[in-house]
């Protein structure tokens, strides 16, 4: 029986397998709490954006903040894709990956002086802007520099995503992109500032979205402008149609990638814009549903009003379900023969909100596994240290082989670079 979002999931007779590895044995193996991701399965979700962009320019540029594990960024790398990365850090990440400079975006609102610095030494292939006052500060990082930076500017569409209010970006009420209105004056003033080459443009409304209705709307914003600006003698490359498809968590329905991008193609095409390089930046719908978080039952606590199922994952390894109420399904690894019993499945950090699932039904016993599953993107690299706990380990499943690509993070290495004072 396979489970929703992933066909590399599925119990082979009590026990739950991703692809060929049982994920109880893995605990065994690598101890918990675990991060057990998929390479087929990340390959496999990457697949329909190559078949619904083939044959035309195009570079598919993987917005690694979804799961930033250098493995992972590997295995996008050598797939031909290219990234978005929002920090420094992240093109640290991507370099030590082995992915080319030159197929990196740089997305953010807050970008420093010194990543400027930075992404211009290494040869990022665009720089994002969202603000004219970023256009100022970028042209000076690139004049000093003695560098040109290629630039899109990140269009705020005004276009309701339709998701969760804190991962909406897209609407004028966010800080993301410059707003619709300013943006061919915006463009004007980045053809008069030394340094900089306008390339693109670029548009992210919000990410877990699920039906194409907002794509397409923003979709039409977007070349309106392309065409404004274009009017007014100023060039584009490329148009960068952002990410946030969303994934199968519970009974969600989003459309797949080729279909999607064959219903924003046709509009593209349509409207005479066919010739443009296209690029698309996903994150969630790349790795969301290849990757679960292993975790052993520690305490099972009957209560008054509630069971507490108490497991040695926390908000800290996962803090979806804390900071958006976010529905993850839990399954046991093991399954048993006697009845199930609804718990609140929570972890052990000092915080009420440290919760991973609600009203679960749950046969299980301390000491049995359980997994949280489509948990590749946005979990682990949300991860914190909070209550002073190590993070998670991680383990990539390649050819049926399973391959620990982190350590897990030790106590004692927790207060690495801190002092006592004298
Ligand atoms: C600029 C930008 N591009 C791409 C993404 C990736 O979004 P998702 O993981 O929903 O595909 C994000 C995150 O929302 C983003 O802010
Ligand atoms: N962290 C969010 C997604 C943020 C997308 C990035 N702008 C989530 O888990 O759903």
């Amino acid at each position: 029986m396979s489970l929703p979002g992933s066909p590399f999931l599925a119990y082979r007779g009590k026990e739950l397998f991703l692809e060929d590895c049982s994920l109880d044995e893995l605990a065994q193996r690598f101890g918990t709490p675990l991060y057990v991701y998929s390479q087929a399965a990340m390959l496999a979700a990457l697949a329909p954006y190559q078949r619904g962009l083939a044959g035309r320019p195009h570079l598919v540029c993987y917005a690694m903040k979804a799961n930033s594990n250098l493995a992972v960024l590997q295995t996008f790398a050598r797939a031909g894709c290219g990234f978005d990365i929002v920090s420094g850090g992240e093109l640290e990440r991507v370099l030590a990956a082995g992915a080319d400079a030159d197929k990196v975006v740089f997305s953010g609102v807050g970008k420093t002086r010194a990543e400027m610095h930075r992404a211009l030494d290494a040869g990022v292939l665009c720089f994002n802007v969202e603000s004219e006052a970023e256009l100022e500060v970028l042209s000076q990082a690139a004049v000093d520099a003695r560098r040109t930076a290629r630039i899109s500017l990140r269009v705020n569409p005004d276009v309701d995503a339709q998701t969760h209010a804190y991962i909406s970006t897209g609407l004028k009420g966010n800080k993301f992109g410059i707003a619709h209105d300013q943006a061919l004056a915006a463009y004007r003033r980045a053809t008069e500032l030394p340094g900089l080459e306008v390339a693109g443009i670029d548009c992210h409304i919000g990410s877990q979205i699920t039906t194409s209705g907002p794509y397409l709307d923003a979709l039409d914003r977007v070349l309106d402008l392309v065409e404004s600006i274009e009017a007014a003698g100023i060039a584009l490359h490329h148009l960068d149609l952002g990410g946030g498809l969303g994934i199968v968590y519970t009974d969600e329905q989003p459309p797949a990638a080729d279909a999607l991008l064959a219903q924003l193609l046709q509009r593209i095409d349509a409207r005479g814009h066919g010739h443009r390089m296209l690029m698309v930046e996903p994150g969630r719908s790349l790795v969301g549903n290849a990757g679960v978080l292993v975790s052993e039952v520690l305490y099972l606590k009957p209560g008054e009003a509630k069971n507490f199922c108490i497991v040695d994952a926390a908000m800290n390894d996962l803090m979806r379900p804390a900071m958006y109420e976010a529905f993850m399904r839990i399954e046991a690894c093991r399954l048993r023969g006697h009845g199930a019993t609804v718990y609140d499945v929570v972890g052990p950090v000092c915080e009420s909100g440290d919760w991973l699932g609600r009203d679960r039904a749950l046969a299980v016993e301390p000491g049995d596994r359980v997994a949280v599953l489509s948990a590749g993107a946005y979990c682990m690299s949300m991860a914190s240290n909070y209550n002073t706990r190590g993070r998670a380990a991680e383990v990539m499943v390649v050819g049926g082989q399973a391959h620990l690509v982190r350590d897990r993070e030790q106590p004692s290495e927790l207060f690495r670079g801190e002092r006592l004072i004298d």
